[in-house]
């Protein structure tokens, strides 16, 4: 794990903080573990394979959020999550400073189906499509797949593709 915690640069004043989440899916096949990701069709991302998610809305809670929006974009319905991760990325592409809470469905049922947002597909977990996926992922992936919990920044370069700075470490959220 990479651990530039206090190095990294600070963060936009003229941006403003805004709540996103993000739920990853996992089943147990005979060949090994796999995680359910979509690939974004339309918005923000497009092109890319990413767990489900978006912004939190209005009066809503993180975690409704986060089951909503599993279920819109992927047609999942989470009766148990577990949050894993709060992780900031800022861009130049977004006029926002992320600050985005990722889960993983405890509990699920529901055939993934494509929405008009993502394509969903399961990937064993020991083939990711790292090239296709946000370059972050490849930092906080493997915590999230040994089953830990974890918390960083991430600040892409004006290209917005790769990171210029970043810190992670472990956390917890009990
Ligand atoms: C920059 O690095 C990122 N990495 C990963 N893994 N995921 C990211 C990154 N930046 C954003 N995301 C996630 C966070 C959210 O789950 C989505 C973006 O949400 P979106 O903009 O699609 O939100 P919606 O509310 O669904 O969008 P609409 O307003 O278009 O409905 O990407």
């Amino acid at each position: 794990m990479t651990q530039d915690h206090g190095t990294v640069a600070a963060l936009p004043q003229e941006k403003q903080p805004q709540d996103l989440t993000l739920v990853f899916c996992r089943r147990r096949t005979a060949d090994g573990p796999e995680i359910l990701l979509g690939l974004k069709k339309k918005g923000f991302g497009t092109g890319k394979w990413n767990g489900f998610g978006g912004k939190v809305e209005a009066g809503e809670s993180i975690e409704v959020a986060a089951k909503r929006e599993l279920l819109e974009e992927a047609g999942v319905t989470a009766t148990k999550v577990a949050k894993r991760g709060h992780l900031t990325f800022v861009l130049d592409s977004y006029e926002h400073i992320m600050k985005v809470h990722l889960y993983e469905a405890v509990e699920w049922h529901g055939e993934p189906t494509e929405s008009d947002e993502m394509a969903p597909r399961w990937y064993r977990e020991d083939a990711l499509p790292f090239e296709l996926m946000w370059a972050d992922d490849a930092h906080w992936m493997p915590l999230f797949l040994a089953g830990k919990s974890f918390e960083g920044e991430f600040i892409f370069k004006p290209d917005s593709v790769s990171i210029d700075t970043h810190w992670l470490r472990e956390a917890s959220f009990e």
